[in-house]
């Protein structure tokens, strides 16, 4: 995996496709979308009467067919009675990170460690978090915090806009104005302990316009990409989160400058008439291994 000075590995999470797991159509498509992420969902998606054969058909779909990049469960909230068997198919589907929903302190995040260490999880196996309450919100800086303590295991936020203006009454105005001081404290909280950090889905999934200027509003305010509900949105969401060729290219002179001899020792150079320091060449190493990853992805698709 590609490092790059920050807390964890540079991943490439531009679209991140949500599927129903109940939903077999839907489920024998993924494999073949270029979604970076998928999101199996057993929580909202799923009908309380459906959990118990969502899980068996998330574990037999899981055994047989992988998406191309990273396999994510979203677990049901912990009182809702789901949790714990949620947990155990998840731990049988063996995705690469379980998502848990309306996280709203460090407390239920280490519950979910604890439930991990106690059932022998395998080491790599990451936590995401979904960020969709008043208190989540508030306290994001904390939740996030315990990424710094959890050896790596928390490694992505998630925020979710359709149960944050249900709490709080917010309603969905185009530009999403009132919404947006929220998302900037998450996207603070989230880089404040190194942690990926995912805009949330656009409910009007037949409306390409509008999708296509709030990717452009979050890529903006700094999220890694967006959460997606319908695989017309993919090609549109890897776009807005990929690399722009001029800035790879600019990324790639910085690298090279200071790998230059004459460079080695200095904190800070003249590259073309501009100030270059090292904290440039921290961003242009991250920009750089993305861009990697997104060409060994096209050579291999
Ligand atoms: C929204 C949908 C219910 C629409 O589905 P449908 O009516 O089937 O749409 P289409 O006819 O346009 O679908 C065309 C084909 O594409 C397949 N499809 C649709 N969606 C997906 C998908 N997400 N992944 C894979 N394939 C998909 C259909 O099956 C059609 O193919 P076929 O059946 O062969 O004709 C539906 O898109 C949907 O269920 N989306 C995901 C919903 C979901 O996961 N919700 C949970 C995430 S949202 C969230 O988390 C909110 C957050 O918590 C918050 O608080 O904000
Ligand atoms: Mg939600």
């Amino acid at each position: 995996m590609t490092r790059a000075t920050h807390h964890h590995p540079v991943r490439l999470r531009r679209s991140v496709l949500s599927v129903p797991a109940d939903n077999q159509r839907a489920l024998a498509k993924v494999s073949a979308l270029d979604a970076d992420a998928v999101i199996f969902d057993l929580e909202d998606a799923v009908a309380p009467d459906r959990k118990a054969e969502a899980r068996d058909a998330l574990v037999r779909h899981l055994a047989s067919s992988r998406p191309t990049g990273e396999a994510i469960i979203r677990v049901n909230a912990a009182e809702s009675g789901f949790r714990e068997k949620d947990f155990a198919a998840a731990l049988a589907a063996r995705p690469d990170a379980l998502l848990l929903p309306k996280v709203e302190s460090p407390a239920d995040i280490q519950a979910a460690l604890d439930w991990l260490a106690e059932n022998d999880a395998p080491e790599e196996l990451r936590l995401w978090a979904m960020i969709e309450t008043p208190r989540g919100i508030i306290n994001a800086p904390a939740i996030a915090e315990t990424g710094r303590t959890s050896g790596g295991r928390l490694d992505c936020f998630v925020v979710g806009l359709n149960d944050l203006r249900k709490e709080t009454g917010v309603p969905a105005l185009p530009g999403r104005t009132y919404l947006v001081p929220w998302l900037m404290q998450v996207l603070l909280a989230a880089r404040g302990s190194g942690l990926d950090a995912i805009d949330a889905v656009f409910n009007d999934f037949r409306d390409a316009a509008g999708f296509a200027a709030e990717c452009r509003q979050g890529r903006d305010m700094g999220y890694d990409g967006k959460m997606l509900i319908h695989p017309a949105q993919i090609d549109e969401a890897n776009r807005c989160f990929g690399v722009d060729e001029a800035a790879v290219e600019e990324a790639r002179a910085i690298i090279a400058a200071f790998a230059q001899p004459e460079n080695a020792g200095r904190g800070v150079i003249n590259l073309h008439g501009r100030m270059v320091e090292r904290l440039h060449l921290d961003q242009a190493v991250k920009l750089a291994a993305k861009a990697d990853i997104i060409e060994r992805r096209k050579a291999t698709s």
